[in-house]
């Protein structure tokens, strides 16, 4: 396994008895991003949330940087920037208080905000925004300064308009140029590059003949 990324080897999940992947096999290198697609309910937010040790109910191994889950879950949530599907904005705070919870100064935090084109809404509270500035706000955090390198995002590109998608590709496309990696679910295309799509559907349950039969 390379000992600079994240590495699937034969992962499988199963829900309710169902199993919604298996075999599944990929490798997220320094500089590379990859997207993970599949149908409604395929299993792509169940993988993320496996990947950032949310789910420890899986077989197969997940290592990063050569150092096998679990025992490598604590280097991999220290290089971690992770936005999940419900983006993790507090409705109650205003944008600049949302990105300060992060951590950022008042002078990054503003910066990072007119990149995400929310200058003049970063004292409103963000239950009075939309849902794609909500959106937004979340992302805002990939324009801090010195983010860390492993970039997990479950549908970023959900509620943006053109020029949101267009931003944020252009954010992850520096990301991988600096040598980070992004990891990311989208029904859309995304405009990245180098880009490995990994497809659930080509890693769901196989049956057999006999099976499919009896289905029938
Ligand atoms: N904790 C859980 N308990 C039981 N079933 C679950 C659980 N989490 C997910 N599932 C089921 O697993 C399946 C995959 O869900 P998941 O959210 O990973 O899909 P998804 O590919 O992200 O879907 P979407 O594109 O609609 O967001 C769904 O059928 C869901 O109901």
């Amino acid at each position: 396994m390379c000992g600079r990324s994240l590495a699937v080897r034969g992962l499988a999940c199963e829900r309710d008895g169902r199993v919604l992947f298996e075999g599944l096999e990929f490798t997220l290198a320094p500089g590379t991003a990859v997207q993970v697609e599949g149908a409604n309910g395929a299993g792509k937010s169940t993988l993320i949330r496996t990947l950032i040790g949310s789910v420890s109910d899986y077989s197969g191994t997940i290592a990063w940087r050569g150092q096998a889950y679990p025992r490598g879950l604590a280097a991999m949530r220290s290089s971690l920037l992770y936005i999940g599907h419900n983006a993790g904005v507090r409705r109650g705070l205003t944008p600049l208080e949302n990105l300060a919870w992060y951590g950022a100064g008042r002078k990054e935090a503003l910066r990072a905000l007119d990149e995400v084109g929310l200058y003049g809404f970063e004292d409103v509270l963000c239950q009075q925004l939309s849902a794609g500035q909500n959106r937004r706000v979340a992302l805002a955090r990939l324009y801090l300064p010195a983010p860390p390198p492993l970039w997990v995002l479950d549908e970023p590109l959900a509620a943006l308009d053109v020029v949101g998608v267009a931003s944020l590709e252009a954010q992850m496309n520096r990301h991988l140029q600096r040598g980070g990696c992004v990891l990311l679910t989208s029904h859309q295309p995304v405009n990245v590059a180098p880009l490995l799509r990994v497809n659930l559907a080509d890693f769901g349950p196989h049956f057999t003949a006999q099976e499919l039969y009896c289905v029938r």
